[in-house]
């Protein structure tokens, strides 16, 4: 069966049948017990003849026939791959449907997809152009309070003037709960939090400030202090102990710490520090406000995150954090905003509409921060944040503090960032940049395409009912593994960029709270996610990019706890990815399956030294000539010293 023919019986009425009348309450895919009363989702996705169906149903889902091939089924992603210019296969789930949207004119309607109604109660696909999909309709949102003139970009650009006609997005996500309790939810550090301590740390740039050991030495003020204590934190973590002087002595930073080790306190702590010394005050009802801090992120569940961690840490305190993304109704992020912010939190297609609204102006900008740098300046989000950094009125690089978080660096990437940066900006690796949480326990199968499914059974079954995430390459693949492991009678849910923003939510809630213990996703959920006791990733499909799979997997294994990954090694089309799992292997201290060193070592590409993009693994700033580097252990002993001190190279 081709890759059209599943995507085709999975949306069929019929197919309905399929799903056991017990398992349609399990698949969680809308907020109030969902069903599957299938629909046609287009013509063209509906276009599969009876005999190809008749042979499906005879054959059964797991026949063993084709889950399809990656490149060919991802033509959804293709459409905003290309209006984004991208290259990448997965790069298309992220918030980069924002995107689409702008250039859709360019590429003709989106294709629906499954996808929940308005109201959640029914799994069914629709038809029609942006309708049913989960994403971010900046060109047609319902605007409140906001003016169309004076957007400051040309429609030419794709700009958001308002104008195009189209569906309207109502969604107000619920507000999150106000109770000190579940504001100050928190999970156990692991049994490896303390061996955070003897990872290595080197400290790039000149002038480094020395490294703080506890969190007294940061002098926080006291309401700080309280907040952190109530969440838990009593002990710094090494991007923590590195960041949070940096940030506080008023340097721009680049940071790479492993998956799950603090960054996200590693920003919001010193930029509340800094907020409350300077005495700011709650911004009033205004419609114009002027925030200190914006910080913006590459995917919507994980802005709204970083924006409950902020509120966390700002409990109690005259500073207000609000966020703002896509999927969502352009009114509400409007009301949230005028009744002031102080750290505005979003995701970049809203953040530049909400600008080109003058709802926000950046004067006041004291600080940007990007989360999951990397992904925030590579080919996909780079063109929106250079034009966030020349909008009118934010101030230049030298008047505003720039601060870069990923656990993934790539050189190229590094390189690009000296745009956004100071020049003697700072630049911390916590451990390898690139590599993989060591708490993460790796396991790679040789399983080809058509195995795949009864071996993620066989699996799951016998994980039970740990939680786990399930990542697959592309939306359809998402929806068709999900309803496939219903049938199975694993509870499931789904979570991708072709899914209402209502939907995502909902789905990532019942995986939170175990109703559904088994969440399939796109790689809209690779990056940052800090889920309570995911015990399990499997990587159904492997990524395209060895970045990808390190952020994938450190789903699990967070804040010193330890967790498992299983990937499936399709030889036909994942050898290009031998090299740098051999490598990511390898520096974990994890066992390299022979085969897999076999296939790394036929596909060897001379000078290769560690990621499928063809560029090497950054182990260091990639200013390669630099002074004032330094390697400590984050107890803050000295075990290396600096070459001989030579000038910054400048990309100025
Ligand atoms: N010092 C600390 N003590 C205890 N818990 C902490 C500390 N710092 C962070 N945490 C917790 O560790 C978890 C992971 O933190 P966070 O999400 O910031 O990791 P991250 O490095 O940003 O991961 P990723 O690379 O996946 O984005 C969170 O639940 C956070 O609250």
């Amino acid at each position: 069966m081709g890759d059209e023919d599943w995507e085709a019986e999975i949306i069929k009425p019929h197919m309905s049948s399929y799903v056991p009348v017990f398992e349609k309450d399990r698949y969680s895919s809308g907020a109030n017990g969902d069903t599957f009363n299938r629909t046609p989702a287009s013509s063209s996705e509906m276009d599969d003849g009876p005999s190809r169906r008749d042979h499906f149903m005879r054959s059964g889902f797991a026949s063993g026939r084709s889950m399809g091939n990656r490149e060919s089924n991802n033509d959804c992603e293709d459409n905003q791959t290309r209006s984004r210019g991208f290259s990448k296969r997965g790069d298309s789930e992220y918030e980069q449907d924002e995107g689409t949207q702008r250039t859709g004119g360019l590429f003709g309607s989106r294709r629906p997809a499954l996808s929940g109604t308005g109201n959640g109660d029914t799994y069914q696909s629709r038809s029609g152009s942006g309708s049913g999909r989960g994403g971010y309709k900046g060109l047609n949102e319902e605007v409140v309070t906001g003016s169309r003139k004076n957007s400051w970009k040309s429609d030419a650009e794709g700009g958001e003037s308002g104008d195009t006609q189209g569906p309207k997005v109502t969604y107000i996500p619920p507000p999150p709960p106000e109770d000190e309790d579940s504001i100050f939810a928190h999970y156990q550090t692991g049994i490896n939090f303390d061996k955070y301590d003897t990872i290595l740390v080197e400290v790039s740039g000149h002038d480094a400030p020395p490294a703080i050991l506890t969190f007294e030495e940061a002098n926080l003020c006291q309401t700080l202090n309280n907040n952190i204590a109530k969440a838990g934190y009593t002990k710094l973590t090494p991007v923590q102990k590195y960041s949070i002087p940096i940030i506080l002595a008023g340097r721009d930073l680049m940071a790479c710490a492993q998956t799950g080790s603090g960054k996200t306190a590693a920003f919001l702590l010193p930029i509340l520090a800094h907020l409350m010394r300077v005495g700011i005050t709650a911004s009033r009802f205004k419609e114009l406000q002027e925030p200190e801090c914006i910080i913006v992120a590459p995917t919507r569940e994980l802005i709204n995150q970083i924006y409950l961690e902020a509120r966390k840490f700002s409990f109690g305190t005259c500073v207000r954090a609000v966020v703002i993304y896509g999927g969502t109704q352009l009114g509400h992020s409007i009301r949230q905003i005028v009744q002031g912010c102080n750290i505005l939190c979003a995701t970049p297609g809203r953040l530049m509409d909400i600008i080109g609204k003058e709802k926000i102006g950046l004067k006041q900008v004291k600080y940007l921060v990007l989360d999951e740098a990397d992904r925030m300046l590579d080919m996909g989000f780079g063109p929106e944040m250079k034009k966030l950094i020349s909008c009118p009125g934010m101030p230049s690089k030298e008047q505003r503090q720039t601060l870069m978080f990923s656990a993934t660096f790539p050189e190229e990437i590094q390189r690009l960032a000296g745009e956004f940066l100071k020049s003697n900006y700072l630049f911390v690796a916590v451990g390898q940049v690139g590599g993989a949480c060591r708490d993460v326990q790796q396991t790679i199968l040789q399983v080809g395409q058509y195995s795949k499914r009864e071996k993620l059974v066989e699996i799951l079954q016998n994980i039970g009912d740990e939680r786990t995430m399930v990542f697959v390459e592309t939306k359809k693949k998402a929806d068709f593994i999900a309803t496939f492991l219903c049938q199975e009678k694993i509870s499931t849910t789904s979570i991708h960029g072709d899914r209402e923003q209502r939907e995502r939510e909902q789905a990532l809630g019942d995986f939170r709270c175990g109703k559904c213990p088994v969440l399939v996703a796109t790689s809209v959920a690779a990056r940052g996610l800090d889920i309570e006791n995911v015990q399990h990733v499997i990587n159904f499909d492997l990524p395209s990019t060895i970045d990808e799979y390190v952020h994938r997997i450190g789903r699990t294994g967070r804040c010193g706890n330890t967790g498992r990954a299983i990937s499936f090694f399709d030889p036909e089309s994942d050898s290009h990815l031998a090299q740098p799992l051999v490598k990511v292997l390898s520096d974990a201290q994890q066992d390299v399956p022979a085969w897999l060193e076999e296939i790394a070592f036929s596909t060897y590409v001379p000078g290769f030294s560690g990621n499928a993009r063809g560029n090497v693994f950054a182990s260091v700033d990639t200013r390669k000539n630099y002074q004032g580097k330094s390697t400590l252990n984050t107890a803050g002993f000295s075990s290396s010293q600096a070459p001989s001190p030579v000038d910054d190279e400048s990309w100025d």
